[in-house]
């Protein structure tokens, strides 16, 4: 910029000037979200203010206008702040985690619903659902499936016996780090507390560097955390959030094996999703036990032309449903070849339940 002054005051003058602007702008977007909230509740008295699918849209469009020098993910994250305090004044969201406090759950549950929402931690997947489904909260958040250990096997299980939606997907980079407490004697680790998935995570970081140590497995990386505040011969495995919760410094950090680990987590609610133009769809199908039923399932993917980005097998747990498939795919059921595919897929299947059509993760 040509005009952009040089001396420190004159800079420092410049932002308050731009400060002033941005805080104009933000309060008029505020003020307009109100009357979004006005517009909905007259139409409908139950009226939905979460709505994933346009947030997925500002997002993205903000992605694709982003001139920088800041980058694209780290303005939508500013964007996705100002998004969640907007809908605050909407109507305050609640969401229930798996917990406890500083999970990777509740990291990703902030990085969807933004700081501005209510987060509350639960102890067992199944307790989240159960949350939703009463009401006692508007979302759940639950992971899926790591790209190291593959699938939640819990999370799957729950929608079998759940009328619940998939409204939302949040994926999450996960860098887990070695943690001790100030009392913690470094030389001196001889137990290392962990959850069984960030261990498998990191076997082969630990066999090169703590080969000797006891592992010992407890129920979540948080807990983990917690427990090494008082123990000064032994770390914890687990992630930025945990860390700064208990205070906890860093000996080693992303110790996980491989560069690219990431979970992918659901966001759980009542509502159907309209489209947004980068959707994704959950499907749950049971197949009669016979020869040939995986290839009956999977043909009709293939002549619509569906890509098909997941497919689970669970052990059925009644009768009818003998294998069960788990299937995401990309697309919307509101889009004329999945609903055609979806018809299809129904003939051939014993039992067939659309767990939901969602946008795909943007950050
Ligand atoms: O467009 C809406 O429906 C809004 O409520 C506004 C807004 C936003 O701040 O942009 C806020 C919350 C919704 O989840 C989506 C978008």
């Amino acid at each position: 910029m040509s005009d952009t002054p040089v001396n420190l005051d004159a800079l420092r003058e410049r932002i308050d000037e731009i400060d002033t602007r941005i805080l104009e702008l933000i309060s008029e977007r505020a003020r307009c979200a109100q009357r979004v909230a006005q517009v909905k509740t007259a139409d409908d008295p139950q009226a939905v203010f979460y709505r994933p699918e346009r947030e997925a849209q500002v997002l993205r469009r903000i992605m694709a206008l982003n001139p920088g020098p800041l980058d694209a993910e780290e303005m939508a994250r500013l964007f996705r702040e100002i998004m969640s305090a907007c809908l605050a004044l909407e109507q305050p969201v609640k969401v229930a985690y798996l917990g406890p406090e500083g999970t990777f759950t509740q990291q990703a549950a902030l990085k969807h619903f933004g700081e501005s929402a209510v987060s509350l931690p639960m102890a067992a997947i199944d307790e989240v659902f159960r949350e939703v489904e009463a009401g006692a909260v508007n979302y759940g958040v639950v992971p899926v499936e790591n790209s190291t250990e593959g699938v939640v096997n819990h999370t799957l299980d729950s929608f079998m016996d759940s009328s619940l939606h998939i409204c939302g997907e949040v994926v999450l980079r996960i860098h887990h780090h070695l943690l001790i407490a100030g009392t913690t004697r470094q030389d001196k680790i001889s137990r290392i507390y962990s959850h069984p998935q960030s261990f498998a995570q990191c076997r082969k970081w630990l066999d090169a560097h703590y080969p000797q140590a006891e592992r010992v497995p407890v129920s979540s990386n948080a807990e983990a955390a917690r427990l090494v505040k008082s123990e000064w011969h032994s770390a914890a495995i687990a992630g930025d959030m945990a860390a700064k919760l208990y205070e906890l410094e860093r000996v080693a950090e992303k110790i996980e094996d491989r560069p690219d680990n990431s979970t992918r987590f659901l966001i759980i609610g009542h509502q159907d999703v309209p489209m947004c133009g980068t959707d994704k769809t959950s499907l749950v199908v049971a197949m009669r036990n016979q020869p040939g039923a995986l290839h009956d399932l999977l043909e009709p993917f293939h002549r619509h032309q569906i890509d098909m980005t997941r497919l689970e097998t669970r052990p059925s747990r009644s009768g009818v449903w003998n294998y069960v498939f788990f299937i995401d795919f990309k697309g919307h059921v509101d889009q004329p070849e999945v609903a055609a595919l979806l018809d299809e897929v129904r003939l051939r299947a014993a039992e067939m339940k659309v767990l939901g059509s969602y946008p795909q993760g943007v950050l």
